[in-house]
């Protein structure tokens, strides 16, 4: 067994990983921590409150985006994209590539495929509209693609 605590400030994540006797962790610690600390500097409850875009984030971190074919969706505070691939293998790779950070960050896109064609929602649900982590799931998306 092997325990990490990592203490940023007050306690944020503790992560306990169980391994079979004998067998060997998949990740060493300094990795583990490295993947963790990137993905939890905020304790859930703190990013509640510091989390949704201020109107300054959004003229300087939203309007690039908006500039790259995203747009503010009417009636919710989300962004939304169509990408569209070369064929259905270029669309899931893609995909799988989003879902790795999706699933380091928790963060999680709202998103539906038919073969070539991707459709995504980015909004934080936990704060009901947008945060800094929509920008950087859509800023990674738009570095990403390629048709
Ligand atoms: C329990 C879990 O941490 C939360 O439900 C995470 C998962 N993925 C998520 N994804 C998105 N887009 N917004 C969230 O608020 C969110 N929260």
């Amino acid at each position: 067994m092997l325990t990490n605590h990592f203490l940023l400030g007050s306690i944020r994540y503790i992560a306990i990983h169980f391994h079979p006797a004998g067998s060997k962790p998949a990740l060493n610690a300094s990795r583990t921590t490295a993947r963790y600390a990137s993905v939890s500097s905020a304790s859930p409850n703190r990013r509640k409150m510091a989390d949704k875009l201020t109107q300054e984030e959004r003229d300087t971190q939203l309007q690039p985006l908006l500039q790259s074919g995203w747009k503010v969706q009417n009636n919710r505070d989300a962004i939304e994209k169509e990408f569209q691939f070369k064929d259905f293998n270029q669309a899931f790779g893609f995909m799988t590539r989003v879902a790795l950070l999706a699933e380091k960050m928790d963060h999680h896109p709202e998103w539906f495929n038919v073969y070539n064609k991707l459709q995504v929602t980015l909004s934080s649900h936990d704060v009901n509209g947008l945060s800094k982590r929509d920008i950087r799931m859509a800023t990674f998306m738009d570095k990403n693609y390629s048709n």
